[in-house]
């Protein structure tokens, strides 16, 4: 049942060497790297597309995918005017069509424009962990990856505690990913706000020791938003820093989720909300969530793994079942992503 190969404490350090070294790769190289894929499988992304495999009437009506060309970007490809698509040199690959029919899955989970909303949407293992301490570790599939920078697109702000802050360093952007992502993504420019819970003020200390903070070069580069650091009126600081706000809340608000993302909303120009993580503030949230029913939209990836018991774990502290509603299923090559709403 267990392929060592492929579970595994060596396979997830190699996810988090592959992760790493992604960036440094020319395009080529980065096609090699399939995290979670069947190695002994011919390589998907030079499939040949079969003109009747990709019905181009279902994206018509998708506002991203029309208003950015795309369908026009399908048409070339099919066709076979590659020259015309600029760093594209592959058919439509299955892993594609799997994004792709996973893009179309969530549509309906996604904010409505102008709508408050809150999505809260995470990965996690078999055994409900979701990563190691100080170790960036990706538990999903690059397909599922994909659909949550998708996810990220569809909202205006996406929310992390500071220990996930502090030990992932996260970009918390829109990040394309080879393929898939340039059809869909290529000419947008929309940028995500990057919202950090950090009641006690604890970046102040943390910007003094560091400098290699990635929402900071990410603003600086112009790959990201001005990031937003939320904290107690109780602990609130002035800091003098190009590359974030602070915003204080009044702390009978602060610890409400439901009230706290309301009072953020009437303040800063943001409507839709996506929630990532770590544990703390997920397991926070579904307990608050059972008597306050504010969590609008909940994407889980359930990626084929094990973490062990040293891995941070999501688990609400509530004292009964609690069940989803209106829950859909995705499957991907791996990996299988929960859809459930309001
Ligand atoms: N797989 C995935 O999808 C994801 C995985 N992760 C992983 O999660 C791990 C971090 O999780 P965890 O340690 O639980 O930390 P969190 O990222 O949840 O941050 C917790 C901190 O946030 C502050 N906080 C603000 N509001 C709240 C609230 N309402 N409830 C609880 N805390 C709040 C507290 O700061 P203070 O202590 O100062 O009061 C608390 O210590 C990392 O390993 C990261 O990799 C993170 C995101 C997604
Ligand atoms: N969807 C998802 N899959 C994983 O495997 C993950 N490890 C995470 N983690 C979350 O994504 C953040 C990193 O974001 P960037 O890629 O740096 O933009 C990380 O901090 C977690 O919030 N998510």
């Amino acid at each position: 049942m267990f392929n060592k190969k492929k579970t595994g404490k060596n396979k997830i350090l190699q996810l988090q060497q592959d992760e790493d070294h992604k960036k440094d790769l020319t395009p080529k190289k980065r096609k090699l790297i399939i995290p979670h894929e069947d190695h002994k499988k011919p390589p998907v992304t030079q499939n040949t597309t079969n003109y009747n495999d990709i019905d181009l009437s279902k994206y018509s009506n998708d506002p991203l995918l029309t208003s950015t060309n795309n369908v026009t970007f399908l048409k070339q490809i099919l066709d076979d005017k590659r020259h015309l698509v600029s760093n594209l040199d592959t058919t439509i690959s299955d892993e594609d069509k799997i994004i792709v029919r996973m893009m179309l899955s969530i549509k309906n989970f996604l904010p409505k424009p102008d709508d408050f909303h809150i999505t809260l949407t995470y990965a996690q293992s078999l055994d409900s962990k979701i990563g190691y301490r100080f170790k960036k570790t990706p538990i999903s599939h690059i397909e599922t990856k994909q659909m949550t920078h998708f996810l990220r697109y569809h909202h205006d702000g996406i929310v992390v505690g500071y220990n996930t802050f502090i030990e992932d360093n996260p970009n918390l952007n829109l990040k394309f990913y080879e393929d898939t992502m340039n059809f869909f993504l290529k000419k947008s420019n929309k940028k995500i706000i990057p919202i950090i819970l950090d009641p006690k003020m604890k970046i102040k200390n943390h910007i003094k020791e560091k400098t290699n903070i990635n929402l900071k070069n990410n603003y600086l580069n112009e790959k990201g938003s001005k990031a937003i650091f939320v904290c107690l009126e109780s602990c609130f600081e002035k800091i003098d820093e190009q590359w974030l706000d602070v915003l204080s809340v009044p702390d009978e608000i602060y610890y409400n989720m439901h009230e706290l993302f309301r009072y953020i909303s009437e303040r800063k120009p943001i409507k839709s909300f996506m929630i990532e993580g770590g544990a703390s503030i997920i397991n926070h949230m579904l307990e608050q969530n059972e008597k306050d029913e504010f969590i609008d939209t909940l994407i889980i990836t359930i990626a084929p793994i094990f973490l062990g018991d040293k891995a941070v774990q999501v688990s609400p502290g509530i004292n009964k079942k609690l069940g989803l509603r209106n829950v859909e299923w995705v499957k991907g090559t791996t990996d299988t992503v929960i859809l459930s709403k309001k």
